[in-house]
């Protein structure tokens, strides 16, 4: 799909397809579809960026807060967005031993409890064992930092989104 073709889509159609780069947050790809046409896919990307970047504290946690627990209760019950399983599985996520499995359950409790939001990783960059490592670590920095290393995150994973959809699924979806 080329971005002429991207530009020229009803928004029924963009926010159909483009939906979910950002987790449950069409909102946003149904705001930046008014900021048409996009010179390339990494002109939509940082029209993404900015909006996000433009939004209060309280809506970037409202975006963290939108993302699963990797290896949580969705997984477990089978409830996540296509886009998570995919990303989930490709980490490993969905084959943890019960130990792995125990330790990230409490790990990410911890993390929420601290932080008010789950832990956001970009899981395709990431095996188990590097995610597993990181929330250990993260679980100990400041609040501050970790919002803004979660919205840092939230935007590999829309990259990587953005660029699947391109490449594969539009086609389908139209
Ligand atoms: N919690 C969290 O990081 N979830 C996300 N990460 C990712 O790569 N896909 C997700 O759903």
């Amino acid at each position: 799909m080329d971005i002429g073709t991207v530009n020229a889509l009803p928004y029924e159609d963009f926010v159909n397809i483009f939906g979910n780069v950002v987790e449950k947050c069409p909102i946003i790809t149904a705001a930046v579809w008014s900021r048409r046409p996009f010179a390339n896919l990494a002109a939509l990307e940082a029209a993404i960026s900015d909006f996000i970047e433009a939004l209060p504290d309280s809506g970037k946690e409202g975006i963290l807060r939108c993302h699963p627990d990797l290896a949580g209760r969705d997984l477990q019950s089978g409830m996540l967005t296509k886009e998570s399983r995919e990303e989930q599985a490709r980490a490993g996520l969905d084959a943890l031993s019960s130990a792995e499995a125990w330790r990230i359950t409490r790990l990410n409790e911890e993390y929420k409890r601290r932080f008010g939001f789950p832990f956001v990783v970009c899981a395709r960059m990431n095996d188990k064992e590097e995610i597993l490592k990181q929330l250990s670590e993260r679980c100990v920095n400041e609040p501050a930092v970790e919002k803004a290393r979660g919205i840092e995150e939230v935007k590999k994973i829309c990259r990587l989104r953005l660029q699947g959809v391109v490449l594969t699924d539009a086609h389908n979806k139209l």
